[in-house]
């Protein structure tokens, strides 16, 4: 018999996304990115998303986040409609359930490793010094502590990388969104900032999603959806992650 009590499992899924559809359409032109896309994720996985070019990758990410509309389904996150929401309620949601690691949101360029990462901690209220603290024992786990005071353009481009994963981490949001967050990296520096994922996954129970096209990056994660033309055409979970 044991003293502890046991914690009862939440009654939702972290993510719920169900016959989602994403339609772009510009001038006459439409195209259907997201054909009725279902998609589960439990809190602490780390799930890898593959597929071609155009398969509707980036489009998952972006409206399963609430960063995009949709035009059809649902996407219940920590158990809510995200698009039940008004805007200005979803952008708060986000705020404080998600981080993003994606090329497009850059680092701003005059601010220094720690000044990018305790952003987040500033737009959600936190008090300035101890947003900065924790912003640099962020980037400590990321391996960065002695870079908190430089600029992104004196840091390398794994080093940068890095700083947007404390960046995306430091707020502990519910959920990491990543996109080929290994993109524009040399493989040893890829290696870095997988290896540096997989840790917070495992060790923190941080739920993350990632985009890649690494087939060997793929290979390594505990679980991996393939998606084609705008569907999940695979789901493969690994009973234990390889590395
Ligand atoms: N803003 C947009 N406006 C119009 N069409 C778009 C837009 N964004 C994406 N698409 C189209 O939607 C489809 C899915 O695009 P998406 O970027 O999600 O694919 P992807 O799997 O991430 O591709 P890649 O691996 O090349 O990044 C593609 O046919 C693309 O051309």
């Amino acid at each position: 018999m044991t003293d502890s009590v046991a914690t009862p499992a939440p009654p939702h899924p972290l993510l719920a996304a169900t016959g989602v559809r994403k339609v772009y359409r510009t001038g006459s032109v439409e195209v259907t990115a997201l054909r009725g896309l279902d998609l589960t994720v439990e809190r602490g996985e780390l799930v890898g998303v593959m597929g071609p070019s155009g398969s509707g990758k980036t489009t998952l990410l972006n409206c399963l986040s609430g960063l995009d509309d949709i035009d059809g389904g649902l996407v219940e996150v920590d158990g809510r409609d995200l698009f039940a929401m008004s805007d200005a309620e979803r952008t708060e949601h986000r705020a404080r359930t998600m981080g993003f690691v994606f090329q497009a949101f850059n680092l701003i360029p005059v601010f220094s490793a720690a000044e990018n990462v305790e952003l987040p901690l500033l737009l959600v209220g936190t008090a300035p010094r101890e947003a900065r603290a924790r912003a640099v024992e962020m980037l400590g786990r990321v391996g960065l502590g002695h870079r908190v005071g430089h600029r992104p353009s004196e840091l390398s481009g794994g080093e940068q990388q890095r700083v947007t994963i404390a960046r995306a981490l430091v707020a502990r949001p519910a959920v990491v969104w990543a996109d080929e967050p290994t993109g524009n990296l040399d493989s040893a520096m890829a290696d870095q900032v997988m290896d540096l994922l997989r840790t917070l996954n495992r060790d923190e129970g941080q739920t993350i999603v990632l985009v890649t096209h690494d087939e060997a990056i793929g290979r390594r994660l505990p679980r991996l959806v393939r998606m084609r033309d705008g569907r999940l055409v695979a789901d493969t979970a690994r009973a234990a992650a390889v590395g």
